[in-house]
């Protein structure tokens, strides 16, 4: 955003949890208590793997700072993560009270009011000393203040404050649902670019959870054809197929082999080894059957996160050529993102399938947490 001030904003101590949760109006709400329409609520996690609505106060904004109301939040696989198993890991530890949500979408409500716009949800510290910031690697920052990630808290609140210079203006024809979605949208992005995708490209793409299914539809905004999706949940692949009418769709059956597999999506791709993998599970089989459905010389990009300590098939890879890439967060995408989804490039509204007021987003936690469902992405909007 240009309007509003850029001045330098301190990044760890702004955001510090314990400033709000050592505050004296900081409360977690009893289950039924009906909070006031203008309390700043939020979602909490905790490390007794517990979620619940907490209040706390309505920040005010400080040098190069704006207040938001947040109008639209996705949950993400993550927050469920540091909700039910406490970390992500082993930097990334739930220890206390700690905010969840980073795929938002707001308005400013304080200094440069009534601009809509999509929150980055990490605001690295952009410092001219951190060569991560200095080179635009400020995915890499290590000072970085990713929104819900501990300890920082998240975005899933009524009222946030956030450094102008990290809000993306979304255009009239970009609703606050689809801001939101510019987060995942900007996770494929990364993807996508890093992973060098040319027009043509036979592309794998693993997992029709919604990282996998916003890879598919940037996939084939880029010209990947023909393009594979897997999946363990015949209904997942049922949603790519409709989103995607052109996609083919590889069930991943249980006790079945990763060779065997890849046998099947080879199949599925006219006969031929594919020429990248975008996985989207972290599973370790799942990572394998992509390597083995590759040609020689082709890349196997991994997006998905999964266990600490995985093992390849390390001659396979090295006998066949075949990279192997890995994508953490992501860097310069929202702009992009914003104007591929304003252009109609990438239509991601049939993403949400659920949506929530504020005052009950337990209840979508515990909707996004189960498969029974049938959540794509599941929103909370305010
Ligand atoms: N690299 C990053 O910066 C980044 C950012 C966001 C999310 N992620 C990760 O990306 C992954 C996908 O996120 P999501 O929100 O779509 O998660 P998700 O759990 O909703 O979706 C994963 C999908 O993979 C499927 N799956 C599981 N095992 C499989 C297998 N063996 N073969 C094929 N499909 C399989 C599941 O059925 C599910 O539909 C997660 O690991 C998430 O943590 C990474
Ligand atoms: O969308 C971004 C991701 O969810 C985050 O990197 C999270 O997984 C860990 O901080
Ligand atoms: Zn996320
Ligand atoms: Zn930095």
């Amino acid at each position: 955003m240009s309007t509003t001030t850029t001045t330098e904003v301190g990044n760890a101590e702004i955001y510090s949890p314990l400033k709000v949760l050592q505050h004296p109006d900081f409360r977690i709400l009893s289950s039924g208590e009906k909070p006031s329409p203008t309390a700043n609520i939020a979602a909490f996690y905790n490390p007794a793997h517990e979620i619940h609505l907490v209040e706390k106060p309505r920040p005010t904004p400080g040098p190069g700072q704006v207040l938001l109301h947040v109008r639209a939040t996705g949950i993400c696989g993550s927050d469920v993560h540091f909700w039910q198993h406490g970390r992500i890991g082993d930097s990334m530890v739930v220890t206390d009270e700690c905010g969840s949500g980073h795929e938002s979408a707001g308005e400013v409500v304080e200094v440069g009011e009534g601009d809509r716009v999509a929150i980055e949800a990490g605001v690295p510290c952009s410092q001219p000393a951190c060569d991560a910031c200095r080179t635009g690697r400020y995915n890499a920052c290590p000072d970085v203040v990713f929104f819900s990630t501990p300890p920082f808290h998240g975005t899933l609140t009524r009222w946030h404050l956030h450094p102008a210079q990290w809000l993306h203006r979304l255009p009239d024809n970009v609703s606050f649902e689809e801001g939101s979605l510019c987060e995942p949208l900007a996770v494929a992005l990364a993807g996508i670019e890093r992973s060098g995708l040319r027009l043509g490209d036979p592309v794998l793409i693993c997992g029709a959870g919604p990282i996998g299914l916003i890879s598919l539809l940037s996939a084939r905004a880029a010209g990947a054809e023909p393009i594979v999706i897997t999946d363990l949940f015949q209904s997942r692949l049922d949603f790519a197929k409709k989103l995607v009418p052109g996609v083919h769709t590889v069930l991943i059956k249980r006790g079945t082999t990763p060779k065997e597999q890849a046998q099947e999506i080879k199949a599925a791709a006219g006969g031929n080894g594919l020429k990248l993998a975008l996985e989207c599970t972290g599973v370790e089989s799942s990572v394998h059957t992509a390597i083995h459905s590759m040609q020689f010389g082709a890349k196997v990009f991994i997006i998905g996160v999964g266990k600490n300590e995985q093992v390849f098939p390390f001659m396979h890879l090295s006998a066949n050529e075949i990279d192997v890439s890995f994508q953490y967060r992501y860097a310069n995408q929202y702009p992009k993102a914003i104007r591929l989804v304003a252009g109609g490039l990438i239509d991601i509204k049939p993403l949400v399938t659920h949506r929530f007021p504020l005052e009950d987003a337990v209840s979508a936690f515990h909707v996004a947490a189960d498969p029974a469902q049938g959540a794509i992405k599941v929103q909370i909007q305010d």
